[in-house]
């Protein structure tokens, strides 16, 4: 079994309440790796990654995190490791994915979010960074942010799928369209279902690429689910939903890591969503002879110390 290499990126600069950044280290003093390991998963906790305390602005902050970012993943998957990033806002996506990209072949990508978060700096309302990492991704936006990991786009458009959109506006949807990129908005997974609609996009993500990664915007889920999140949007997935679609996952070879963003300790209620995101993990890498424990027996023992 691979092991699990969990890397706190602690970004805050690529949003307006910067209070994601000390996810991280919450997750960690809750106990998160103490229960990963006893739910059977192989996890330790690598590093955590900041911004430099001397930084012009928000952009040369997230561009200097995204850089030492992209490396910890890069490593991570060169060893053989999976990897679990702890967010931060999401604008950490930028380093995340920069650094798996640049090792074995092309890569596909799962982005299940609220947002789209592929602005250019030239459509954002609101400038903020975590509403850009896709695009960034794709090769579009800030120079200093679209050259780390190497020049160039990261992922090619037919490889990438976006899950649950509800909250957007029209320019990133319209670069998406132009690029090619599928989006199942959240009226489809209601409509058809989060299990066909995963389908579709797993299908998608191991067409013709070497390996795939999952991003999880916390904000995806229902608020009532996950609500200590900077950008809620009601009407999102159930997490119980996702929780057993993820599980699909486990063991496959080609799945590369998880990227789980914009976790604000100071929004939770109780443990919901820390708890949560033990379950997110425990679903992508406890190994099945594990599963027999309930989730929602394990969300509420996590990180209640
Ligand atoms: N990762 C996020 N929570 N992104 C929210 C982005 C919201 C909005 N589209 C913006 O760009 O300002
Ligand atoms: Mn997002």
């Amino acid at each position: 079994m691979k092991s699990v290499s969990i890397i706190g990126a602690a970004s805050g600069w690529g949003a307006k309440d910067r209070r994601c950044e000390a996810g991280p280290e919450s997750l960690r003093q809750q106990g998160l790796v103490p229960h990963l390991r006893q739910q059977g998963v192989p996890a330790s906790w690598e590093l955590t990654v900041r911004p430099p305390a001397n930084h012009e602005n928000a952009l040369t902050a997230v561009q200097a995190l995204s850089m030492t970012l992209s490396q910890a993943t890069g490593n991570a998957v060169a060893k053989g490791e999976s990897f679990a990033v702890l967010g931060g806002d999401h604008s950490c996506a930028i380093g995340t994915w920069s650094g798996v990209s640049q090792v074995g072949g092309p890569l596909g990508l799962i982005w299940i979010d609220a947002h789209m978060d592929c602005h250019l700096p030239e459509t954002s309302p609101s400038g903020a960074l975590h509403g850009m990492p896709l695009a960034c991704l794709l090769g579009l936006g800030d120079p200093r942010l679209t050259a780390i990991g190497g020049q160039g786009p990261k992922f090619l458009p037919e490889h990438v799928v976006l899950i649950g959109i509800r909250s957007f506006e029209p320019e990133e949807y319209l670069l998406l369209q132009q690029l090619g990129v599928k989006v199942f908005f959240m009226d489809e997974v209601r409509r058809r279902g989060l299990k066909k609609v995963f389908q579709d996009a797993l299908e998608r993500v191991r067409n013709r690429t070497a390996g795939f990664g999952v991003s999880i915007d916390l904000d995806a889920i229902d608020p009532h689910e996950a609500p200590a999140v900077g950008t809620p949007v009601l009407g999102g997935i159930p997490k119980g939903e996702l929780i057993a679609l993820l599980r699909q996952i486990q063991g496959e070879p080609r799945f590369r890591g998880v990227e789980i963003a914009e976790y604000n300790p100071f929004l939770d209620k109780g443990y919901l969503t820390a708890g949560l995101i033990g379950e997110l993990l425990c679903s992508l890498f406890t190994p099945q002879r594990f599963a027999h424990e309930p989730y929602h027996r394990i969300g509420k023992s996590v990180l209640s110390a």
